[in-house]
C-alpha cells in the first residue's frame, strides 16, 4: 500500500523531546503525524535494563567527535549521541536531574527566553514527571515520564555518601526539591527495574495510533523551505528518497548536534559555513554556534576489598544478575551505575557548580587501560564544572546529509573554565580523604599529585577531561536573530511553519544532566503548537522581553555567543 505522503506535523528526531511531541500531538487530537528516526527499533534487552548501558552506547549512538584543540591537549573527544529509538533517553545514564531554578530564571532574563523560567519549568517537570514515591508542590505523578529511586545500592555508593557527609556536605533525600546542595542517591528515570526512555513511555501509549507514521532508518536530509515557509522534510529511508509534505508545522528534534545539522543542510545557517559546504544559503542565522557541554574528569582509586562491581558482567557472575534481573527485576542489573550524586557550591556563590557522579567501580568507559594496568578493584568519582563559559560551533561539511559534521567544541577554552575544573578535582579528593571512603582505599591513583599543586591538577584536567555528553544550545532560543535561532516560541526566526524543540534550544546548559530539562522543553513545545502560551496563566509570562531589548542583546553578547 502506497503510504500518503501529507502529514499535518512532521517531526525530524524521535529522541527524548521527539517522543514526547509526538505523543501530545496525537493525544491531542492535533491531526496526523509523520515521526522520522534515523536510528533503528529500541528492542534490546541492554537497552531494557539499566545496567546494559555500557553495552548499548557504542552500538546505537552518532559516532560524533570534536576536533583536537590545544586546550584538551590536542585529543579528539567522542560526543556520542543516541541514534535509536527515544534518542537519548534510550541510551543515557537515566540520572534524572532537573538542575536549579536561578538557571531557568537566567534564561528569561538574561538570555530573552520570555516565558521560560523556573516556574514555567517546574510546571513541565511536574507535568511530565510521574514520580514513584515523591507527591509534593516539587513533584508531578500524573505524567508518563517515570522516575523513581534505585532499587539497588552498592555498599560502596553508600560509603561514598557518609564521606560526603563527613566533608560536611548536608545528606539531601531529594535533589529535585528544595535544595539541591548536599549528597544522596540519584532518582532516576526507571520503571519495575527497567530504563524509562520517552520512547518506552511517551511513545509506548500512542505508537498505534492510526494518526501516526513512525519511520525508523530515516535520515533526514533536509527541511523543504519555499518562499520563506517549511513545506515539508526530504529524507533517505530503505535507499529511497522520499519528501513528505507538512500542512502545519515541522518540527525539528534532532538534538544538539543533529538539529544544527538539518537546519544548515536546508540552507539556515552562517553563509560562510553554507558556502564552504556547497548548500545555497536561505536565510542567515547563528545555527550551530553557542555549541557548549560538561566535562567530567574521573577520579580514581583502588580498594581493599574486592567487592567494586568490578568482574560482574562476566560469566556466571553476569548470568546469575541476568537471572535475577529477569526473574524479579531486581539486582545490579536494575542499577545505572551511576548510584549516588554531590552538587557543591564551590565559589560561595550560593549556587552549586559542581557536580560528581559516584560508580562503585573503576571507570573503564573514561580509560580503556586501566584493568590492563593491573587495576582492579576500585571507585570513581566522576567530577565536574556545571557552568562552563567557552562556546564552540557546529558546522556541516558537505551537503551529504549522511556525512558527520565538523564540531569545535572549544572545551576548556575559557580559564573559567579550567579553573571550575581544577575545583572539582580538588573536591573530589577531599572526598577521597574522609573516613568513610578512606578505610577502604588502597590508592588514589588518578591523578596522583596532591589538592593543593594547582599546575599538577591543571593538566590532569587537560589531560583526562572528557564530556558527559549533554551538548546543547546550537538552536538557542532568544530575540534577535543575530543570536539566537529561534524565537521563545520556538520558531525559527523569519520561517514559518518552522520550529526547534529539543536541547539545542537552550540558551545556557543547566546546572545538571539534561534529559528532564529537554523532556520539559518538549512538554511546552507541545503546549506553545497547541496555542498554550502562558499555562501559569500571566504571573509568569511578560508580553515583552524581561529586559529591554538593548539589554538582551547587550547580555547574550556577552554570554553566549562567540
Ligand atoms: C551516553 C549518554 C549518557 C547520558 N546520561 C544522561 C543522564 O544520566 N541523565 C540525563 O539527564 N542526561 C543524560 N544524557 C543527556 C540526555 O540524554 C540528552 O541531553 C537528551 O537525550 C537530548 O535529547 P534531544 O531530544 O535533544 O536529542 P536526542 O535524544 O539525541 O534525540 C535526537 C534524535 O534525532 C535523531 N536524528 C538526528 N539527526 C537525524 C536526522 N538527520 N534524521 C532523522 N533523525 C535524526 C537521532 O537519531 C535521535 O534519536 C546522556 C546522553 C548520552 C549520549
Amino acid at each position: 500500500m502506497l503510504r500518503p505522503c501529507a502529514y499535518d506535523y512532521i517531526i525530524v528526531g524521535a529522541g527524548s523531546a521527539g517522543c514526547v511531541i509526538a505523543y501530545n500531538l496525537l493525544t491531542r487530537k492535533k491531526g496526523t503525524v509523520l515521526l522520522l528516526e534515523a536510528g533503528g527499533n529500541d528492542n534490546n534487552l541492554f537497552i531494557k535494563a539499566p545496567g546494559g548501558m555500557a553495552l548499548v552506547i557504542p552500538k546505537k549512538s552518532w559516532p560524533y567527535v570534536a576536533e583536537p584543540e590545544p586546550y584538551t591537549l590536542n585529543r579528539p573527544m567522542d560526543v556520542l549521541q543516541g541514534r535509536v529509538l527515544g534518542g537519548g533517553s534510550s541510551i543515557n545514564g537515566m540520572v534524572y536531574v532537573r538542575g536549579q531554578r536561578s538557571d531557568y530564571d537566567a534564561w528569561e532574563k538574561d538570555f530573552g527566553a520570555t516565558g521560560w523560567n523556573g516556574d514555567t519549568m517546574l510546571h513541565y517537570f511536574k507535568k511530565a514527571e510521574n514520580n514513584e514515591a515523591m507527591a509534593n508542590e516539587y513533584h508531578g505523578n500524573k505524567g508518563q515520564l517515570f522516575v523513581s529511586e534505585n532499587r539497588y545500592r552498592h555498599p560502596m555508593s553508600d560509603a561514598f555518601v557518609r564521606a560526603g557527609q563527613q566533608a560536611g556536605y548536608e545528606y539531601i533525600v531529594d535533589h529535585n526539591g528544595a535544595r539541591m546542595e548536599g549528597v544522596g542517591f540519584y532518582q532516576t528515570t526507571t520503571h519495575n527495574g527497567e530504563r524509562a526512555s520517552t520512547a518506552r513511555t511517551y511513545l509506548k501509549q500512542v505508537r498505534n495510533d492510526k494518526n501516526l507514521t513512525l519511520e525508523l532508518n530515516a535520515l533526514v536530509s533536509r527541511v523543504e523551505i519555499e518562499n520563506g515557509r517549511a513545506t515539508g522534510v526530504t529524507y533517505k529511508v530503505h535507499g529511497k528518497e522520499v519528501t513528505a509534505t507538512a500542512n502545519q508545522e515541522v518540527i525539528v528534534a534532532a538534538g544538539a548536534i543533529g538539529s544544527a545539522k538539518v537546519l544548515q543542510l536546508s540552507g539556515v545557517g552562517p553563509a560562510d559555513v553554507l558556502k564552504r559546504a556547497g548548500v545555497k544559503q536561505k536565510l542567515e542565522l547563528p545555527v550551530g554556534k553557542n555549541f557548549h557541554d560538561h566535562l567530567h574528569m574521573s577520579v580514581n582509586a583502588t580498594i581493599k576489598e574486592p567487592i567494586s562491581l568490578y568482574g560482574e558482567d562476566k560469566g556466571l557472575k553476569a548470568l546469575g544478575h541476568g537471572i535475577e534481573w529477569v526473574f524479579s527485576r531486581s539486582g545490579v542489573l536494575t542499577s545505572p551505575i551511576l548510584e549516588a550524586f554531590a552538587f557543591i557550591d564551590s565559589t560561595g556563590s550560593g549556587k552549586p557548580d559542581v557536580q560528581f557522579h559516584f560508580l562503585p567501580i573503576l571507570d573503564t568507559w573514561d580509560d580503556p587501560d586501566l584493568n590492563q594496568k593491573g587495576r582492579t578493584h576500585g571507585i570513581t568519582i566522576k567530577t565536574g564544572h556545571l557552568q562552563p563559559k567557552s562556546r564552540g560551533e557546529v558546522e556541516i561539511r558537505s551537503a551529504n546529509p549522511e556525512d558527520l559534521p565538523r564540531i569545535r567544541a572549544a572545551y576548556l577554552e575559557k580559564e573559567e573554565d579550567v579553573q571550575g575544573q581544577i575545583r572539582a578535582t580538588k573536591l573530589a579528593l577531599k572526598f577521597f580523604e574522609q573516613p568513610a571512603l578512606k578505610e577502604h582505599v588502597v590508592e588514589v591513583f588518578n591523578p596522583t599529585c596532591s589538592a593543593d599543586d594547582d599546575a599538577a591538577i591543571e593538566e590532569y584536567v587537560r589531560r583526562v577531561s572528557r564530556t558527559v555528553y549533554h551538548p546543547v544550545g546550537t538552536c538557542r532560543i532568544g530575540q534577535d536573530p543575530a543570536t539566537s535561532v529561534v524565537d521563545p516560541e520556538l520558531r525559527v526566526h523569519g520561517i514559518k511553519g518552522l520550529r526547534v524543540a529539543d536541547s539545542s534550544v537552550m540558551p545556557h546548559i543547566p546546572s545538571g544532566n539534561t534529559n528532564a530539562p529537554t523532556i520539559a522543553i518538549a512538554e511546552k513545545a507541545s503546549d506553545l503548537i497547541c496555542g498554550i502560551k502562558d499555562p501559569l496563566g500571566s504571573q509568569t509570562l511578560s508580553a515583552k522581553p524581561a529586559k529591554p531589548a538593548a539589554k538582551v542583546r547587550e547580555a547574550e553578547a556577552e554570554l553566549a555567543v562567540k
